[in-house]
């Protein structure tokens, strides 16, 4: 055996994969199917079809109104504007990092980043802080410098993470654990670089979901219900809708275009629920509108948490199959959907609208 030709195995294994790959196709995610199950077997959350029928009438009125489009996301001051091989690392990297952020202390006290004068929460605090670290000379999207506790160790991401306000970020070792982890794959299988990952994908949002789901435990987003797997892959998801987005309009044939686009669901964490909630399609069963409304915590994989993200993905895909039925050719997708009902569910929380409290689940998947 000792003549045998390691390079060339390897070279044979690669390239028969990669046939069984391409004859296969890509690769579905199941986050639909999931949801739809999850609904289907749900004893805690009900849908009311009138509210369903006439929220759709009334999201696909707002959003042509305003003419809300995804490029709203390229639109804002601190998402990257660049379009090259590095503004790919730069949504890898927030996405990795994109989770939990609700906190129970008030406006003045919670995790805040100061960022050219303005004082970001939230989501926008992530995207500030890299914005913040990347103008101190921090590489924080570089996968080399991330992986590297040498020349990075725990007390730079520390200081890169750190707060303007008096709350620490929620989950900060866990960010940095998912930092690490998924800068050296990256360096491992993809040269550092997340656009080999894309290019691998040959423009399909479902084989690219499933191959960052594969290759990036943090991204791993399944869970087990009623007896069967259920996928979300919730920042899988969003980070092909930062791809789309930056690149829409750019160059039809590069890193953000899709062919299979429309089989990205919602993304399924805290925000979307409430408003659909409020909007009166979604219903709870006393006992969780009771939880949630005292702020109880959820654990992460409790049915609860699960039929709440199952029935909210199912719900914005009731209110998509309503517009395409009643305006044809409108092409509004599930991520249009999901942008816009962010986005207002925000605004509505702003302007101190009478909601029920988002779900209290602490974890890294949203
Ligand atoms: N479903 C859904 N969830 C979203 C986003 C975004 C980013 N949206 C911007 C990008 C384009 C749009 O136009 C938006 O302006 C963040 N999140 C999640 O919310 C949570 C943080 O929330 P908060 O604490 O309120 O800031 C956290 O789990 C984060 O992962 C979205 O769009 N949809």
């Amino acid at each position: 055996m000792d003549d045998v030709d390691h390079d060339l195995l390897a070279f044979m294994r690669e390239a028969m994969g990669l046939t069984a790959a391409v004859k296969k196709g890509p690769r579905e995610t199941g986050v639909l199917e999931s949801a739809r199950y999850i609904f289907d077997n749900s004893i805690d959350i009900a849908l009311d079809r009138d509210s369903v029928v006439q929220a759709a009438e009334s999201i696909y009125n707002s959003i042509r109104l305003k003419s809300y489009s995804t490029q709203t996301w390229s639109e804002h001051e601190l998402h990257p504007k660049a379009k090259n091989e590095n503004t790919l690392n730069f949504i890898f990297t927030m996405d990795v990092l994109n989770f939990s952020f609700w906190s129970e202390k008030s406006e003045d006290k919670r995790f805040s980043v100061v960022y050219n004068g303005k004082k970001y929460t939230g989501y926008w605090s992530l995207v500030a802080l890299m914005n913040r670290a990347l103008d101190e000379g921090i590489p924080i999207t570089c996968p080399f410098f991330v992986s590297d506790p040498d020349i990075c160790p725990d007390s730079l991401l520390e200081y890169v993470f750190r707060s303007d306000s008096e709350e620490r970020i929620p989950l900060l070792q866990e960010r940095i654990t998912c930092l690490r982890e998924s800068g050296m794959i990256l360096c491992e299988r993809y040269d550092g670089s997340f656009a080999n990952c894309v290019r691998e994908a040959r423009h399909s949002a479902s084989e690219l979901i499933m191959r960052v789901a594969d290759d990036f435990p943090c991204f791993r987003d399944e869970f087990r219900f009623e007896g069967r797997n259920v996928n979300f892959y919730k920042r899988a998801q969003i980070l092909i809708a930062g791809l789309t987005d930056i690149w829409a309009c750019f160059n039809s044939t590069s890193y953000g275009s899709f062919y299979d686009i429309s089989s990205v669901t919602m993304f399924a964490d805290y925000r979307v629920p409430v408003i659909l909630h409020s909007m009166g399609c979604m219903m709870y069963a006393p006992k969780l509108e009771g939880h949630i409304r005292a702020r109880k915590p959820i654990p992460s994989g409790h049915p609860w948490e699960l039929q709440l993200r199952g029935t909210t993905i199912w719900c914005v895909e009731l209110v998509r199959r309503e517009i395409e039925k009643n305006h044809p050719g409108s092409k509004i997708n599930a991520i249009l959907i999901d942008f816009y009902l962010y986005d207002t569910a925000k605004v509505m929380e702003e302007q101190g609208e009478d909601m029920i409290p988002t779900h209290r689940t602490r974890s890294i998947w949203y």
